[in-house]
């Protein structure tokens, strides 16, 4: 082979023929259409510069990147220093400030209650007087009291904190507590305009965790305890398994005495915004019902997890944490509701779970040898999170209203039990005064060390900047981009690898046929992953679990309009996201979501960018992917693009006599045409008497049609834009592993698992940097690698036939 890995490349052309010695396969008129095609790809430039005179240079810029690493490594270790005297610093605040905290939120007046009427009145920041009688009032104290007037963000301000602690290894949960309208998902989930506690804090657990050193691994679950049930609200389900058969999931511990739910479903997570998708399914999915303090009660708690496991950090409490966000059931006196058979019993379970609840927190503030767990699935669930390791706060939720008075006082009563032992008033009041002295210093300590932490980070990105500058060999974003995505394959490999491995989701595990995966470009073009360049030497993952459907979801025929739902499924939810009245008075689970709703979230966020939202990894982080790895085959997480796929294939499952969809069959002889609206007219046809030979050419004819619009589309950028078309592949080989293969034959009625665009893209030489003239032997090495792999698509893609 007549290769000279350091010679100056002067034309792609030589460049091709001299790297491959196929000089007699190519003819000049073909190479020169190639690289017609490799000039039209974006970023593929070959910049050919001269090589001289670079020895000096390079001296003087290895000095000065050697200088920058040592800095770089002082300040990552002062980074660290300064980071477990913060994390100290807010655990002795939290200490101090209780474990276990309990604010209360009084909801301002609705239109049709008279202010006139209010019996509740606030002092200071922390006690409430309820006017009992006309010259009786009780006082109530707290940890903190939000007037009406109290914002979201007031709210937050006095949570965060112990949300930040999750990141440090703690365990957390925040309760909304109340009886029914007082206010307690408004708290939870807020509005569109004025974001809740959800939100909010999800936000800065991705915020915080991007600015930190540590890496995360963050996963999202949504289940609600309904009647004593667990129910996964991301498990996809279908009319045909509706709400009667919804089996409720077991409680088990874990090996290191955590809690674990049996096939709970968790999601990796990677942004904001991926997470409001899932909680706009999950919600949707909730068992809510009208009843007569609420036309959207919710009937059950709903719970929603986010689990934290650290990758790299030694100095951190445990290396998997959870934060809990919970929006419990209202509390209700059923004699006030009236409520009968279902309402009824609904409203005792939830009742019941709520007093254990209560026995759990008191038995914990109290300190009594026996904390009891085992009396509601709520309490069993959340076992390992409410403890004295843990973070706890509760945000009791009161209304103004008089005629709302016995609640009230039920609501208080509640509240007083749970932080009975800290009730200010029996402390000293020295003890008082030094603990408030201690706590604004320690609230001091935090802030400037956080402030530090900033500053030590602002300095390091500015060196990681001007090394980027002087090496030109620091991912830019685009390449971090490409290499996160490569990080996400691997865990959706193994978490589908995982996924298939799992007791549970082996019994319906089946392979689906590659051209019903989700190709790099639909999953571009929906926006679950916009990096279709991506090197990507890996099999695309399979998506675990779910039996085999006739079809990805692009081609299902959705119904027109949503009435069949609306209708059909009376579903009332309490989110501001999407919010339908209920009509019918039933308890509404889970189960009637149909794929028209399933379809409307998952796409509709086609624009986005995910350049925004996915974490840049570095080399180094890359290499801590084998952690990665494992802790996901412990976990049996699903990473959330083969959640977003058994969503789609599930509900696809269930509108299946909408579609009449043939599945191409392949036999040995012969492959017929499915129906499936395709640029093919006729995929191929038999080649006489060799079919029965090892080598088989089959001719692929694109339709008149086709043809034309080929002509005006600009070569092969117009298959990237689309689903089910048919590369311009005039002639296929297929050998004799048809047989054996079926299924891999069958993408070439379709868009292929991977198009020749896709493969040339992931050859593409990156345009170097004009000041990186140190690298320039390297990066003709480099070159002529992806030149080869660049050869190998084409023999792939049976451009050429060797
Ligand atoms: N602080 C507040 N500011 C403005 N509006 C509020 C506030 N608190 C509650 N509301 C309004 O009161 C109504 C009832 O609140 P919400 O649905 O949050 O009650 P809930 O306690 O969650 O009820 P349920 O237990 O039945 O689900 C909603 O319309 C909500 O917008």
């Amino acid at each position: 082979m007549d290769v000279q890995p350091a010679r100056t490349m002067r034309n792609l052309p030589d460049t091709l023929s001299s790297l491959m010695g196929f000089n007699k396969h190519l003819t000049p008129s073909w190479i020169e259409s190639v690289s017609h095609i490799i000039d039209g790809l974006p970023r593929m430039k070959v910049v050919v510069e001269k090589t001289e005179n670079i020895g000096d240079d390079n001296t003087e810029s290895e000095n000065k990147v050697e200088k920058i690493q040592d800095e770089l490594v002082s300040l990552n270790a002062q980074l660290k220093q300064i980071t477990l005297h913060r994390r100290e610093a807010l655990n002795n605040y939290l200490d101090l400030k209780g474990n276990i905290r309990v604010f209360c939120r009084i909801r301002p007046f609705h239109h049709e209650e008279t202010y006139s009427s209010r019996n509740l009145f606030t002092l200071d920041e922390s006690s409430i007087f309820l006017q009992v009688a006309e010259t009786k009032r009780k006082q109530y104290k707290f940890d903190k009291v939000f007037n009406p007037l109290s914002t979201q963000g007031d709210v937050f301000s006095e949570v965060e904190p112990v949300i930040k602690s999750a990141l440090d290894g703690y365990n957390v949960c925040i309760f909304a507590y109340g009886q029914t309208g007082s206010g307690k998902t408004y708290t939870m989930e807020g509005k569109p305009t004025n974001l809740g506690v959800i939100p909010r804090g999800i936000q800065t657990l991705f915020n915080r965790a991007s600015e930190c050193s540590n890496r995360f691994l963050f996963t999202f679950s949504m289940l609600e305890i309904y009647m004593g049930n667990i129910r996964d609200l991301l498990a996809p389900r279908s009319k045909s398994n509706g709400l009667k058969n919804v089996s409720s999931l077991s409680i088990k511990s874990g090996p290191d005495g955590g809690i674990e739910i049996e096939d709970l479903v968790a999601v990796t997570v990677n942004s904001f915004e991926e997470v409001k998708r899932l909680y706009e399914v999950g919600t949707r999915l909730r068992s809510t019902a009208s009843t007569m303090a609420n036309s959207t009660s919710s009937r059950s708690h709903c719970l929603i997890r986010i689990s934290l496991t650290c990758l790299n950090a030694t100095e951190r409490r445990k290396a998997t944490s959870k934060l809990w966000m919970i929006d419990l059931g209202g509390s209700e006196r059923l004699v006030k509701t009236k409520a009968t058979g279902k309402r009824l019993k609904e409203g005792k379970a939830i009742n019941l779970s709520l007093s254990a609840l209560g026995d759990v927190i008191d038995a914990l503030q109290t300190k009594k040898p026996h904390v009891p767990y085992r009396n509601s699935k709520l309490t069993q669930v959340l076992r390992d999170s409410l403890g004295c390791e843990s973070k706890t706060v509760m945000l009791v939720h009161v209304s103004p209203n008089e005629g709302d008075l016995c609640e009230t006082i039920c609501t208080l009563g509640f509240a007083t039990r749970v932080r009975s032992i800290r009730l200010e008033s029996e402390e000293p009041p020295e003890v008082k005064a030094r603990k408030e002295t201690l706590l604004i210093d320690l609230g001091l300590k935090v802030n400037d060390l956080e402030h530090e932490c900033e500053e030590i980070r602002r300095k390091i990105k500015n060196l990681e900047e001007s090394m980027e500058q002087l090496t030109g060999s620091q991912p830019t974003i685009d390449s971090n981009f490409d290499m996160s995505h490569l990080f996400m394959e691997e865990l959706k490999t193994d978490a589908s690898s995982n996924v298939r491995s799992s007791k549970n989701r082996r019994e319906v595990s089946s392979r689906l046929p590659r051209f019903m995966k989700p190709t790099a470009s639909s999953q571009h073009r929906i926006g679950l992953n916009n990096c279709i360049h991506v090197t990507n030497r890996k099999k695309p993952p399979v998506p675990p679990r779910r039996r085999p459907s006739s079809v990805y979801a692009e081609s299902v025929t959705i119904p027109g309009n949503a009435a069949p739902w609306q209708s059909e499924c009376s579903m009332s939810m309490t989110s501001d996201m999407n919010w339908t009245p209920s009509i019918r008075d039933g308890t509404e689970c889970s189960q009637d979501a149909s794929e028209y709703e399933i379809k409307q979230v998952i796409f509709s966020e086609h624009d986005k960018s995910l350049h925004d939202q996915v974490t840049c990894y570095t080399d180094y982080q890359l290499a801590e992917s084998r952690d990665v790895k494992n802790k996901i085959e412990e976990k049996g997480i699903v990473d959330i693009e083969n959640w977003l796929h058994q969503q789609i294939i599930e509900k696809i499952n269930t509108c299946r006599s909408k579609l009449e969809l043939d599945i191409p069959i392949v036999t040995e002889d012969v492959i017929y045409v499915s129906s499936i609206p395709s640029p093919i007219t006729m995929a191929c046809t038999k080649a006489g008497s060799q079919v029965k030979d090892k080598g088989i050419y089959l001719t692929l004819q694109p339709s008149t049609d086709y043809v034309e619009d080929m002509k005006q589309a600009k070569a092969l950028n117009q298959f990237a834009a689309q689903e089910f078309c048919t590369p311009p592949i005039k002639e296929f080989y297929i050998n004799n592993e048809v047989k054996g293969h079926k299924n891999e034959n069958l993408v070439y009625h379709g868009r292929p698992r991977k198009s020749l665009q896709e493969e040339l893209e992931d050859c593409m030489l990156e345009k170097p940097d004009k000041d990186s003239r140190s690298h320039r032997l390297q990066d003709e090495k480099h070159k002529i690698g992806k030149l080869t792999k660049f050869f190998q698509a084409l023999r792939q893609h049976g451009l050429v036939l060797f």
